[in-house]
């Protein structure tokens, strides 16, 4: 984890001539930077790296020397994380343990390395706007150095959630809601930034792969718990997300009976 941290801090320090290399607007790039300049109001630059399927070797950084070895370490160690949670998931809503794994129909794993750099006036903006994440959940780390980073809406208000040395956080996303038949409801977050240091973020979104049609799992449908949601394919699901802008919890209302 920690090494982790260190290699996307290290990454954003180098030279912009060194980072720009790697910007793309591109949504379906398997490996890009990417800033929310164009919105004008989110204080992020961000690095998207495909892990499962996976991107070529090649289109990954040179610089830090160490970037291709630790990122995949990295991404392997959290697809085995993934893939226990998702047994997990799966044995709390009563079914198989592989219930899960097999409604996903494969898997799509991917990894963004937010990076949020001190802003002169937080207060009149914000890191990333208030979302659901679109896939089935992401296992997120925090940098320990910033505590007021991440924040989920409960009960109406923006809660922080502080780092723990150690620990993930683990955000239920669109996709586990849809396939629980709304017995798991997909998390609102967003992150704010500080005036005074740098925050990074490592955000690993594990979810069905992209041709995989997506709806309430059949045993968890009844006459008293009619289907709540519409089967989508979760390609086209990612594409509309990503081609609107981030709304609290709008894109899995398009899919709801
Ligand atoms: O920076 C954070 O803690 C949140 C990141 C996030 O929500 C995301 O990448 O989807
Ligand atoms: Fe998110």
């Amino acid at each position: 984890m920690a090494s982790m941290m260190e290699l996307v801090h290290d990454f954003f320090r180098l030279p912009i001539e060194d980072r720009s290399v790697y910007y793309s607007e591109d949504s379906s790039s398997k490996f890009r930077m990417g800033t929310s300049f164009e919105t004008r109001r989110m204080w992020q630059d961000y690095l998207h790296q495909a892990c499962y399927p996976p991107c070529e070797i090649a289109q990954l950084p040179t610089k830090p020397p160490s970037y291709v070895r630790i990122s995949t370490a990295y991404a392997e160690a959290m697809n085995r994380l993934a893939k226990r949670v998702l047994g997990l998931f799966s044995e709390s809503l009563g079914l198989e343990s592989g219930a899960l794994e097999e409604a996903f129909g494969g898997e799509r794993h991917v990894m963004r390395m937010n990076y949020y750099p001190p802003c002169p006036e937080p207060e009149l903006t914000i890191g990333l706007d208030a979302h659901s994440d679109p896939n089935g959940f992401t296992i997120l780390q925090q940098d320990t150095s910033v505590n007021d980073g991440l924040q989920i809406l409960h009960c109406g208000a923006w809660v922080p959630i502080k780092p723990l040395p150690g620990a993930f956080v683990v955000n239920i996303g669109d996709q586990l809601q849809i396939l629980s038949n709304d017995a798991y409801k997909s998390v609102e977050h967003r992150a704010v930034v500080n005036s005074e240091r740098t925050r990074v973020s490592i955000a690993s979104f594990y979810g069905p792969a992209e041709d995989s049609h997506i709806a309430p799992v059949a045993q968890l449908v009844t006459d008293e718990a009619p289907a709540c949601f519409k089967e989508s394919v979760y390609g086209n699901y990612l594409q509309s997300f990503y081609a609107s802008k981030l709304d609290g919890k709008a894109a899995i209302e398009t899919v709801r009976y």
